[in-house]
């Protein structure tokens, strides 16, 4: 299937000589939610102000929906939706006007029956007379996907949709974006909070120093990179690990009630039956066992501190 979004060899070097994209490849498929993750300054706000006509490549090409975004401007950026992190409209206006006013730049007719369901779904719609500069946070953050989802795009990028927000509120975001989803629309977001991503994507590309360093699907990352961690709950506390048992990765804790051994899920052999098998001659009984996955999170640190 032809991708959505095509990125092909783009770099950025601003006017400061700052290099902020390294020669970037990648390909957005159509109906996916993609998180790009990196931490601060790692150059994700300059992948999607390109991609959004907004800041000039300094080398390469980029497609949305087969349109180059250069030469073929108007198409390409019609099909894309931007929920930028600050607002930017006049705080005066209210929020009928502005999200109808959204759709007309985009030279799309009046549709006052697309608005009014866009802002009942965004919870806004009993907020259409009010002015912006008195709405919350929260409803600030919904009338700007408000904004950028009038003119109908199919692609949506949202930079940072729920830094600074409270809990609940980004649990309504993420609903919010798979119902999205679910319509049919493409979501890319850009996010240095892993949870959103371990939550949120189908799949994940982590950006670092301008270097997209990995892509992958979410599920596969964290399968082919993740340990598990069996902890085996004793029936009696142990001192020490017995000796015969050192050949083992294991951890005491929980007072030496707990033995935590330690695995690669992808290795050729995880070492459990051996393991069992010895603790049942070294006569150690348990009375209760969980596995643990490592998180994305863990994979992530991992990647970042081997990319500096
Ligand atoms: N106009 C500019 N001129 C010079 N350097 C810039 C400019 N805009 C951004 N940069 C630099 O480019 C790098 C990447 O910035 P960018 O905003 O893309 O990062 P980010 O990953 O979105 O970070 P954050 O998570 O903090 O939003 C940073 O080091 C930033 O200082």
């Amino acid at each position: 299937m032809q991708p959505i979004v095509s990125i092909s060899n783009l770099s950025k070097t601003y006017a400061s000589g700052f290099q902020a994209l390294k020669a970037i490849d990648l390909d957005i498929v159509s109906g996916e939610i993609f998180a790009l993750l990196g931490p601060n300054g790692a150059g994700k706000t300059t992948l999607i102000s390109i991609v959004c006509g907004l800041v000039t490549a300094s080398d390469g090409t980029v497609t949305a929906g087969g349109h180059d975004i250069v030469r073929d401007y108007r198409a390409a950026r019609s099909l894309i939706g931007l929920v930028p992190q600050e607002l930017t409209t006049d705080a005066f206006e209210t929020v009928w006007a502005t999200v109808n006013l959204s759709r007309g730049l985009f030279g799309k007719r009046k549709d006052h029956t697309l608005v009014e369901k866009l802002l009942k779904q965004l919870s806004l719609w009993d907020k259409k007379d009010q002015k912006i500069v008195t709405l919350s946070g929260g409803m600030k953050r919904r009338l700007m996907i408000a904004k950028a989802l009038a003119h109908e795009p199919r692609i949506l990028f949202l930079d940072e949709p729920t830094a600074g927000v409270d809990v609940e509120l980004r649990r309504d975001m993420w609903d919010l974006v798979r119902g999205l989803r679910d319509d049919g629309v493409t979501v890319i977001l850009t996010t240095h909070y892993i949870e959103e991503a371990e939550e949120m994507a189908d799949r994940i590309g982590v950006i670092n120093n301008g270097e997209l360093i990995l892509v992958e699907d979410k599920n596969e990352l964290m399968r082919k990179l993740g340990r598990k961690a069996l902890t085996l709950h004793l029936h009696e506390p142990l001192d020490a690990v017995p000796e015969g048992l050192g050949t083992y990765a294991l951890e005491l804790s929980g007072d030496g009630t707990e033995l935590t051994y330690t695995y690669d899920t992808q290795g050729e052999r995880t070492g459990i039956t051996a393991l069992l098998t010895d603790l049942s001659a070294a006569n150690i009984r348990f009375r209760d066992l969980h596995t643990e996955q490592s998180s994305l999170e863990e994979i992530f640190v991992n990647l970042v501190s081997d990319s500096r």
